[in-house]
């Protein structure tokens, strides 16, 4: 077993545990970053397709607010391009299309006034919440008693069936899972980080932007300025703290170090050894912030028919097996790339199929929008990041009703020696890169401070 100390040890390789890396080594201190895959970057990956174009099937959309993320691009020599934004978006709904530009859906007006009358409850709700502590809010018991599914079920709050069709769609597209699962209060929180619900829901505000090379390269380069520190394929098993350190262990190497900063999703904190246990708050909240399940698909042609047809590729169908595609398009313009997925319960069904009869469903979702040339794609990729041992789901682990008002606290609160990071810690732009980076950047300025 191989031993090594450092200042600071910090357990995971995405963006929060790279920022935190590296604003402590610029600060001077001596860092291990222990990550348990082979590679970095966590829930953003490159992955290549079977004709050879590489695609990123995790996180991949810089917009509005994500000005860290642009700044981090640029330092490292990463260059944006814009989405790809010309022709109709697609919603279909009730067996018709509606095709539309900007943000707003022509899906008629009892449907247009519910879903505004429900965004601006939503967003008045956030607004109201502290951010740093909502679980302090006057009403939080309240909200966090409810779950976002009855709050949107409610007629008073959502009226038209329609609009509640394509709210539930949305929802269970950003936490996804149902909004049965989520508590109103943790729903608030992310809309909260943001400035509001139409933000998340926004495509025209927070996908506005990939990089050239994918969010995944702007991570190796993170980790390449980092050098040796880096240390992959070291998932940490066991962290014992005591009078004057904590001892972080893999199944190769032990770290020493004076202060650890843990930057793994929530709920695999559970796959920790901790001595001494948690505190009781610190261990539940995470054993409750689950991830969803999300199935993403990337399927190749020759070029970009669908914009032939004026249309952007961006489509919401709630009712289908696969609500929601997008164009991802490298930017050289081909092989034309569609970006399609599953949430929450719908994923979970199609996991059960045979890999076979899953595709035919997919393509067959895809054909109902874009028509028989998506039945042929060159390439056919999927991933399933419930399979992902080191993610256990995706996007992101959500908050279940009682959970922020009962452990809430402890989000943030150091254990000890043990400093917490990761997208689900972040006040701003929680969910997102830019939240990891803040949170890993927050999580680094705790540790600056106190040596
Ligand atoms: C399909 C998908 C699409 C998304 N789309 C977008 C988007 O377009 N825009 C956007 O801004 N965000 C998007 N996100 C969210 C974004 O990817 C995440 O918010 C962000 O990457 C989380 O970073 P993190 O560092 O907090 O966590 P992670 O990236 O999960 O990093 C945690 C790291 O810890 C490692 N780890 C886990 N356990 C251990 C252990 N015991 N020991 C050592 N290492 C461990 C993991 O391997 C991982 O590398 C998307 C996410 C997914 C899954």
């Amino acid at each position: 077993m191989e031993q090594t100390t450092a200042d600071v040890c910090v357990v995971g390789a995405g963006f929060a545990g790279l920022a935190a890396a590296r604003n402590l080594a610029h600060a001077g201190r001596e860092v291990i970053v222990l990550e348990a895959r082979d590679r970095v970057g966590g829930r953003v990956w490159n992955r290549e397709m079977p004709d050879g174009t590489v695609v990123s099937a995790g996180g991949t959309w810089l917009g509005d607010g994500q000005a860290r993320m642009f700044r981090l691009a640029r330092e490292y020599g990463l260059r944006a391009y814009p989405q790809y934004d010309d022709g109709d978006h697609v919603l279909r709904l009730d067996g018709a299309e509606h095709r539309y530009r900007g943000t707003i859906p022509k899906a008629g007006p009892a449907t247009l006034a519910s879903l505004g009358l429900a965004f601006t409850r939503l967003n008045a709700m956030a607004r109201r919440l502290p951010a740093d502590a909502p679980w302090l809010a006057r009403n939080a018991r309240t909200l966090d008693a409810r779950t976002l599914g009855q709050w949107l079920a409610d007629p008073l709050n959502v009226p038209s069936g329609t609009a509640h069709t394509v709210l539930k769609a949305t929802m269970s597209l950003l936490f996804c899972t149902d909004p049965a699962e989520v508590s109103l209060l943790g729903a608030l929180v992310l809309a909260r980080g943001g400035g509001g619900f139409d933000y998340y829901t926004d495509s025209g505000r927070t996908e506005t932007h990939l990089l050239d090379g994918g969010t995944p390269e702007l991570a190796r380069r993170m980790a390449e300025g980092l050098g040796d520190a880096v240390r992959l394929a070291n998932p940490v098993r066991r962290i014992v703290q005591n009078g004057n350190d904590a001892e972080v262990s893999t199944d190769a190497l032990t770290v020493r170090a004076r202060r650890v900063i843990v930057a793994v999703p929530p709920v695999l904190t559970g796959r920790i050894l901790f001595e001494p246990a948690l505190p009781s708050a610190a261990g539940h909240l995470r054993q409750r912030m689950a991830p969803g399940s999300i199935i993403r698909v990337h399927t190749a042609y020759p070029e970009p028919f669908w914009r032939g047809q004026r249309l952007s590729g961006q489509t919401l169908a709630p009712l289908s097996a696969v609500p929601g595609t997008i164009d991802q398009t490298p930017p050289g313009g081909r092989p034309g790339v569609l970006s399609s997925y599953a949430f929450g319960p719908g994923a979970v069904r199609l996991g059960r199929l045979d890999p076979k009869e899953r595709r035919d469903v997919w393509l067959q979702a895809l054909a109902e929008r874009f028509g028989p040339e998506a039945l042929h794609p060159l390439g056919y990729l999927e991933t399933d990041w419930s399979a992902e041992a080191w993610s256990g789901g995706g996007m992101i682990g959500h908050f279940p009703p009682g959970a922020l008002t009962a452990y809430g606290r402890a989000l943030r609160e150091p254990v000890g020696r043990i400093h917490w990071a990761g997208t689900e810690t972040a006040t701003q732009m929680h969910g997102l890169m830019e939240g990891a980076v803040r949170s890993g950047e927050r999580a680094a300025r705790e540790v600056l401070a106190l040596n």
